[in-house]
């Protein structure tokens, strides 16, 4: 479980997140939703150890937690990013085992034995030898999926998962996220797609803009 307490950040004086708190439990879907500048992408930003907050507390499990000073090992937040982030000159094997292999030192046979499983289920068994290039759209949103879960993290937290893609890709994105779900994974989904947040969420979180 992770809480946010009176969580407050400002940009050169002006306040963007403004006392926000927020409970997210294991194995659910929160989707933050807001008015675009609202301070959405800051909230995540701040959550994964990106970006640092004024004040407030953040608790992961009942204990505090500041997500800047968690090694990678830890990785309690594992973030796919709009534009995926993907390393354009590897492979989507070497992509999705680089962490794992350099910050969690996996072993050649772990990685085959726990990665495997992580493709085959992200439906990218046979796209292993695959550049970014070569890849659509979905299948590289499922290779930055794939390539965080790969570092175990609590919880799995998406920026606009639905807005690089084309709109027919929403039910694929969103039976993705539930299917996630099943497995028990725990998932924060910032968007602005209401209807996707609607479709999958347990709990709407919506950030204010502050005038
Ligand atoms: N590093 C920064 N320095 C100064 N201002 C910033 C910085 N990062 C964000 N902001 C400002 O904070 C506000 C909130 O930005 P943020 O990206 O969190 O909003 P958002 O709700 O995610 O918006 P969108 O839906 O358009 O992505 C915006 O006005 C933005 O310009």
């Amino acid at each position: 479980m992770i809480e946010l307490k009176n969580i407050k950040k400002s940009f050169n004086g002006r306040p963007i997140l403004d006392d926000i708190n927020l409970t997210i439990n294991d194995g659910e879907i929160l989707a933050i939703v807001g008015p675009s500048g609202a301070g959405k992408t800051t909230l995540l930003r701040a959550l994964a150890g990106l970006g640092d907050i004024d004040s407030g507390e953040i608790l992961l499990d009942g204990k505090p937690f500041d997500p800047r000073s968690s090694d990678l090992k830890n990785n309690v937040i594992g973030v796919v990013f709009q534009d995926y982030n993907l390393f354009p000159n590897l492979t989507v094997w070497e992509n999705v085992t680089l962490a794992p292999k350099m910050v969690l030192k996996m072993t050649k046979t772990a990685l085959e034995n726990e990665i495997k499983p992580i493709l085959t289920h992200l439906k990218l068994a046979g796209k292993e030898g695959l550049y970014p290039f070569e890849l659509s759209g979905g299948m590289k949103q499922r290779v930055a999926i794939a390539r965080a879960l790969a570092m175990k993290p609590s919880v799995l937290a998406y920026d606009e998962p639905t807005s690089a893609l084309d709109p027919s890709m929403r039910t694929e994105v969103s039976n993705l996220l539930l299917d996630l779900k099943k497995d028990g994974v725990t998932q924060i989904v910032v968007t602005h797609d209401i209807e996707l947040a609607d479709k999958i969420a347990d709990k709407i979180f919506r950030v204010n803009a502050i005038s």
